[in-house]
């Protein structure tokens, strides 16, 4: 009797096996076990969940907002009340340090008690005409049934991420966690049961973007796209969201840049640096991707950062002195291994790390050395194609205007980090430099109350904050004319 758990699809608030038969296996990344195995769910089975959500909106939205927070207030209290058994099961499917699984799961509660908070801001307009007795109302509405497509860096937090607000506003939501990671997502669906959402309002189903994604975006039923992932993936969703004109909001690729100028405090922005590039094993969209020193302070910085790279322990995630886990999968790892061979094809130096570490407890698992490249050059491949993982290309500069340089020299335009106390040199990297997130004397980590937001191939729409709220309602512009 097999004792790994098949997930099932969770549909109008029933869980359902799929009818194609078929299911996708779920491995820890850190043992390359199969922890459990979820539906390889169909485009039938899409299209249903599309037309549950879009029943249960009509009766959703007629809530008032205060009760629907009054139900999301519950649904994130059940999520930290499930906290470790979210968290482990996090470790499980993405390999993240059990330390950073709870971090994540409070995340996933956090936004959803931030999106609640907006109830009662759903505010409209209500505008003089230049009619005689007439006023113009502009009225905030929900845009109906939302699509949330998530990937496997922070599955559970993008999620909550997308499904507080877009609920709040008074959608219903149909969710697509990546076949990498769905575990700690699909379990969304007994917690809404459990506190009461309506069936139908929530729905989350498994199976290969490519297929079960293309239907739930393609289809005009759907309203709103809200996707976190790669590139190339996003841009795929907008060519096929284009056919209905369906709003899409996109958080993709990154390659923050992170400048270190020679007045700063040194020893806070060798901890940045590695924070920022090394935590969740360089698995999140705000990282450290390449860093620029300023030439006189390369030399006392690198010694002092070199040192406690080599200190970063790689291992068991679930152990609470581990620094680092392993890649998410077999695909990952053998990305790292790319790019570092094509770096030091194309003249860079591995200063640290660049392979699987050696040991027994790596012989299995997607393990990968924290790596730092120098004599790096801003013509390599590494300097502009996202690693998404533990590679730090290092580069010097000598003045403001070509490290701004070096830093906008980016298909990429999400995070960047900088590092100085010169108020001049702070205000005109704001101005200066193409990026929606700029970190100025700390590493990432972006706030609720805030706006995540990517220029360029980073992203389109943004999400996060009021401005993120927004996103997820439609403007219906009222005349009224009444009897003088
Ligand atoms: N800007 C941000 O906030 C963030 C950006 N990212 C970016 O995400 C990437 C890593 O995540 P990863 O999951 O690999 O990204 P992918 O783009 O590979 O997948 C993201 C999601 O899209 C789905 N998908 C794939 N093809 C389609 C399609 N044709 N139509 C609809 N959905 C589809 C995937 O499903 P399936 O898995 O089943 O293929 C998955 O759920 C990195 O580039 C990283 O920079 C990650 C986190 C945050
Ligand atoms: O998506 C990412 O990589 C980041 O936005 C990450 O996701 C949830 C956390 O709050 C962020 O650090």
């Amino acid at each position: 009797m097999s004792s790994i758990q098949e997930y099932k699809l969770f549909i109008n608030g029933e869980w359902r096996t799929s009818t194609s038969g078929e299911t996708i296996a779920i491995v820890n990344p850190s043992t390359e076990e199969i922890v459990a195995r979820v539906q390889n769910g169909t485009t039938e089975e899409a299209i249903e969940a599309l037309q549950a959500a879009e029943k249960a909106q009509k009766e959703w939205k007629k809530l008032p907002a205060k009760e629907r927070a009054d139900l999301l207030y519950k649904f994130s209290n059940e999520i930290k009340a499930n906290s470790e058994y979210l968290a482990q099961l996090l470790v499980k499917e993405q390999g993240k340090l059990l330390k950073v699984a709870r971090f994540e799961v409070a995340v996933a509660s956090s936004f959803i008690e931030y999106a609640c908070e907006g109830a009662r801001r759903i505010e409209g307009d209500i505008i003089p005409s230049d009619n005689p007795n007439e006023q113009i109302w502009i009225q905030k509405i929900p845009r109906g049934v939302i699509v949330a497509i998530t990937a496997w860096n922070f599955p559970l937090a993008l999620a909550a991420r997308k499904l507080g607000p877009a609920l709040i506003a008074g959608n219903s939501i149909v969710i697509k966690p990546t076949s990498e990671t769905p575990l700690a997502t699909l379990e969304l669906g007994t917690i809404a049961n459990k506190v009461g959402i309506p069936a139908g309002v929530i729905n989350i189903l498994t199976g290969p973007g490519r297929a079960m994604g293309n239907a739930l975006v393609e289809s005009p039923i759907t309203k709103m796209v809200t996707m976190t992932g790669s590139t190339p993936v996003g841009q795929q969703i907008a060519r096929n969201a284009a056919q209905n004109l369906t709003h899409v909001q996109l958080e993709l690729g990154g390659k923050a840049p992170f400048i270190v100028f020679e007045d700063a405090d040194i020893d806070a922005a060798v901890d940045a640096a590695l924070h920022s590039r090394f935590d969740n094993c360089g698995q999140v969209c705000t990282c450290n991707e390449r860093m620029y020193l300023q030439e006189s302070i390369y030399d006392v910085f690198m010694e002092k950062f070199l040192k406690k790279v080599s200190e970063i322990k790689v291992g068991d995630p679930m152990l609470e002195d581990t620094d680092m886990g392993p890649k998410v999968n077999a695909a990952e790892l053998k990305a790292m291994e790319h790019l570092v061979a094509v770096s030091v094809q194309e003249g860079a130096t591995i200063a640290a790390g660049g392979k699987k570490p050696v040991g027994t407890q790596f012989e299995k698992g997607y393990w990968f050395e924290p790596t730092v490249l120098t004599n790096v050059t801003q013509d390599m491949t590494i300097v502009h194609e996202e690693s998404f993982g533990p590679i730090l290309p290092v580069l010097k500069f000598k003045t403001f205007d070509e490290v701004i340089g070096y830093a906008n020299d980016s298909e990429y335009g999400l995070a960047a980090m900088v590092f100085t106390n010169d108020m001049n040199t702070i205000m005109k990297c704001n101005d200066e430099l193409e990026y929606g997130e700029i970190y100025v004397n700390r590493g990432h980590g972006e706030q609720h109350q805030g706006f995540h937001n990517g220029y360029k191939l980073s992203g389109s729409g943004g999400e996060d904050g009021k401005y993120g709220f927004e996103q997820y309602m439609e403007k219906k512009t009222f005349y009224i004319r009444h009897k003088a």
